[in-house]
C-alpha cells in the first residue's frame, strides 16, 4: 500500500529522495564545511535513509517468515534471499545487498519509467497530430478488437520514434549520474585530471542546435530513415547514458515505456480537463536527480476499443 513506506506516501518519499540526491551540496565542494551540514541535507538524507531501511527490513522479514520454496510463487526478494550465503557468485549477497537492490528497483527503475511515460503522454496531448498518427499505427498493426501486447512492439515504428523524441526533450536523468575520471585524460583540448567529478549535461546535448534541427520542437518524424537510437552509441541521444556505467536497465525501461504508452493511447482517447487547449498544457520541469513534470498531468480518458456493447 502507498502508506506502507511512510504515512506521507511512496511518491512524496521518492520525490524527497530524488531532490536530496540531486541537490547542490556545499559540503561536496568545500569538505571542511561538510560536518556543519549547513543546508541540512545530511540530516534529511539520514531521515529518508532510515524510512527506506525500516521498510526494506520489514519486507525481508515478511519474506523470511513466509519461506516460499515453490519456484512459481517466488518473487524478486525470495530469489535474492535464496542466494544469501551461497558460493554461486564471486561476490556474496547479504541483507544489505538485497536492500540496496530493492532501492535500485524502486528509484532507478519504477520512478524513471513512470516519469518517462508521463512526459510522453503529455507531449502526445500537446501534439494531437502525433497522437492521432500513433493511434492510427496501432489500429493498423493491432486493430481495435484486442489490446496491444509486448510482441506487437517491434512493428510499432512510429511509436518508437515518439518515445525517442520524448526521451530527447525530457531526459529522465538530465545530468546523468555524476562520474569520476579514474585517470588523467584529454577530451579534445580539455585536460581532465584523475578523480575529477564529471557531469554530463544530457539535457543540453539533446537540445543542441548543432546536432538537431528545431531542437525544442516535438517532432518524431526527425527519426524517419535515421539510424540514431537511444542505446548509447549515438552521443547526440543519450537518455540512458553511455558506456560501462550507462543504464543497465535500458532494455527493460524501453519495453515498459513502449508497452504502457502503447496501451494508454490504444485503449483510450484522451482530453485535457476544463476545455484546456493543448497549447495551454503546462510543461514546466522540476529539477532533481530526475526531471519529472513540476505538476502531474491531469487528463480524461475515454475508452475507444471495440467491445460487444459498442
Ligand atoms: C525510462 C527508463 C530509464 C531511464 C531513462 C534510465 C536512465 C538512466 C541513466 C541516464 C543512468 C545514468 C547513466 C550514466 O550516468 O551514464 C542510469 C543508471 C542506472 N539505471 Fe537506469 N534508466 C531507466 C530505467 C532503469 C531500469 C528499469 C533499471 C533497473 C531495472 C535501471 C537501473 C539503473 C541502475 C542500477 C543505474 C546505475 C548504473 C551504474 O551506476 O553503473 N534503470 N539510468
Amino acid at each position: 500500500m502507498d502508506n506502507d513506506l511512510d504515512e506521507k506516501g511512496f511518491n512524496v518519499m521518492m520525490k524527497e529522495t530524488m531532490q536530496l540526491v540531486g541537490a547542490f551540496n556545499i559540503g561536496d565542494f568545500i569538505p571542511y564545511l561538510r560536518s556543519f551540514d549547513l543546508q541540512g541535507l545530511t540530516r534529511r538524507m539520514k531521515a529518508v535513509g532510515k524510512i527506506f531501511d525500516d521498510f526494506f527490513e520489514k519486507i525481508i522479514d515478511e519474506h523470511i517468515q513466509s519461506n516460499t520454496k515453490d519456484e512459481k510463487n517466488m518473487d524478486f526478494v525470495d530469489v535474492m534471499l535464496g542466494l544469501v550465503g551461497t558460493k554461486e557468485y564471486e561476490y556474496s549477497i547479504e541483507r544489505p545487498t538485497i536492500k540496496s537492490i530493492m532501492m535500485d528497483m524502486l528509484a532507478a527503475s519504477m520512478d524513471t519509467s513512470a516519469t518517462a511515460i508521463e512526459w510522453t503522454i503529455s507531449e502526445l496531448l500537446k501534439n494531437p497530430r502525433v497522437m492521432k498518427k500513433a493511434q492510427n499505427e496501432l489500429e493498423i498493426v493491432v486493430g481495435i478488437k484486442r489490446k496491444v501486447e509486448e510482441s506487437d512492439l517491434k512493428k510499432l515504428e512510429y511509436l518508437d520514434m515518439v518515445i525517442k523524441e520524448s526521451l530527447r526533450l525530457h531526459p529522465v536523468v538530465p545530468l546523468l549520474i555524476p562520474h569520476q575520471s579514474v585517470e588523467d585524460c584529454m577530451v579534445e583540448d580539455f585536460f581532465i585530471p584523475k578523480k575529477s567529478r564529471v557531469l554530463v549535461n544530457a539535457w543540453s546535448i539533446m537540445r543542441d542546435p548543432n546536432a538537431w534541427t528545431d531542437p525544442d520542437k516535438f517532432w518524431p518524424e526527425r527519426f524517419e530513415g535515421s539510424n540514431i537510437n537511444a542505446k548509447g552509441g549515438d552521443f547526440q541521444l543519450i537518455p540512458f547514458g553511455s558506456g560501462r556505467r550507462g543504464c543497465p536497465g535500458m532494455q527493460l525501461g524501453l519495453i515498459v515505456i513502449r508497452l504502457v504508452v502503447a496501451q494508454l493511447v490504444h485503449c483510450f482517447d484522451w482530453k485535457l480537463p476544463n476545455h484546456m487547449l493543448p497549447s495551454d498544457l503546462d510543461m514546466t520541469e522540476e529539477f532533481a536527480l530526475t526531471m519529472p513534470r513540476a505538476n502531474h498531468l491531469i487528463a480524461i480518458p475515454n475508452y475507444r476499443l471495440y467491445n460487444d456493447s459498442n
